[in-house]
C-alpha cells in the first residue's frame, strides 16, 4: 500500500489536494507538521509520496516547497492537483466578534484575506502558524484564558468543523477564485509517460551574475517553442544577490523540443535540477506551433543526418 504523507494536520488544503489525488483507502495518509518534515521522510524512505503546495493563484509560489526541492537529495515530481480556496473565520463557541485581537493561520492564508481584515478586524494581530488546519487545531485544544496564541483561525470551512469551532465569517477570501496548485513528490524513478497535456519543473542555477544571463536561459525556452507557466527566482543562501530560477514549462522531457530545450540549457547553465515532467491537472494540451512540433525535429534531424552523409 502506497504510503503518502501531506501538509497536515487533518483538514488542510493540502489533505483535499491528496484525497482529490487518492482517496483515504487507497493508500495510507500520513499527515506531517510542515513540508520540510514530508519531503524529509520521503527522503529517508518512510513514505513514498508527498503531497506539498507549490504555488497559488492570489500569493505565488510557495518557498518552502521550492527551496526544500532545490536543496538535498533531488526528488520528483510526478503529478499535480489544483484546488479552489475557500477561507472561513473560525473561533471558539461564544467569541464575539468584536473580542477579537489577533488570528493564527498559515501566511499564504494570511495574504488572501488581508483586504477583508483591513476592512473587517483592522486592529487584529497576525499570528503565523505551520498550516491553516493547525491554527484550528491549536485554537480548540486551548481553553479560555490559558494564554492561547490568538483568538480567531483562518482555514477551510473542513477544519472549523471537525475542530468543533464557530463559523464567524463565509468566503473571507478576497479573491473568489483563488486556486492553490499541489504538487505529488516521490523518489526519482519511472516518469509518468507523456500525454499531449504536460508539464515539466526544473531549477536552473548560473555560472556568475552577468548582463543577459536570465535571458540566455529563456532563449533557450522560446527558440524551441515552449511556454513557460512559472518563473520565479530564489535566492541560492550562499552569497547575497546569487540566485537560481524555479521553472515550470509545458511539455514532456520526452517531447523533442522539450529535450533539445533541456540539453540547451545544460549547455549553458551552472547546473539544472531537473524535477520532472508529469501530466497537467487541467489537462489542457499545449499549443505547439508546427515548426516546434516533434515531427519538426524529427525530420530536422534526418535532413542533418543526410547531408553529414550518415
Ligand atoms: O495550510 C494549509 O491548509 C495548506 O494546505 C497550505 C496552504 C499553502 O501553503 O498555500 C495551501 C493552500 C492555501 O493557499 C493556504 C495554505
Amino acid at each position: 500500500m502506497t504510503r503518502f504523507g501531506y501538509l497536515g494536520p487533518e483538514g488542510t488544503f493540502t489533505q483535499m489536494a491528496l484525497l482529490a489525488w487518492r482517496p483515504a483507502q487507497d493508500g495510507e495518509h500520513r499527515p506531517f507538521g510542515s513540508v520540510d518534515l514530508a519531503l524529509a521522510a520521503l527522503r529517508e524512505g518512510t513514505i513514498d509520496a508527498a503531497m506539498v503546495p507549490i504555488e497559488n493563484s492570489v500569493e505565488g509560489g510557495v518557498s518552502a516547497t521550492m527551496d526544500a526541492l532545490n536543496a538535498d537529495e533531488p526528488l520528483s515530481v510526478i503529478g499535480e492537483v489544483l484546488v479552489p480556496i475557500t477561507f472561513v473565520l473560525a473561533a471558539r463557541a461564544g467569541t464575539q466578534r468584536s473580542a477579537i485581537r489577533s488570528v493564527g493561520t498559515h501566511s499564504h492564508a494570511w495574504a488572501q484575506v488581508r483586504g477583508w481584515m483591513v476592512a473587517n478586524l483592522p486592529e487584529a494581530a497576525y499570528v503565523q502558524t505551520l498550516s491553516t488546519a493547525g491554527a484550528a487545531a491549536g485554537l480548540a485544544a486551548s481553553s479560555d484564558g490559558d494564554g492561547t496564541a490568538y483568538d480567531a483561525a483562518v482555514c477551510a470551512p473542513v477544519a472549523a468543523h471537525n475542530n468543533g469551532l464557530e463559523v464567524l465569517a463565509e468566503d473571507i477570501g478576497d479573491n473568489s477564485s483563488a486556486v492553490t496548485r499541489f504538487v505529488l513528490v516521490a523518489r526519482p524513478g519511472r516518469m509518468p509517460d507523456p500525454t499531449g497535456a504536460d508539464k515539466t519543473t526544473i531549477t536552473v542555477f548560473q555560472h556568475e551574475d552577468r548582463a543577459g544571463g536570465l535571458l540566455e536561459l529563456l532563449e533557450q525556452l522560446a527558440a524551441h517553442g515552449i511556454n513557460m507557466t512559472r518563473l520565479e527566482s530564489r535566492p541560492t543562501k550562499s552569497v547575497m544577490g546569487n540566485y537560481c530560477f524555479s521553472i515550470d514549462f509545458e511539455g514532456h522531457a520526452r517531447d523533442e523540443r522539450v529535450g533539445e530545450a533541456l540539453m540547451g540549457l545544460h549547455r549553458v547553465a551552472a547546473q539544472v535540477r531537473f524535477l520532472g515532467s508529469y501530466p497537467r491537472a487541467d489537462g489542457r494540451s499545449a499549443s505547439i506551433l508546427a515548426t516546434a512540433s516533434d515531427d519538426a525535429f524529427l525530420e530536422a534531424q534526418g535532413w542533418l543526418r543526410h547531408l553529414r552523409g550518415e
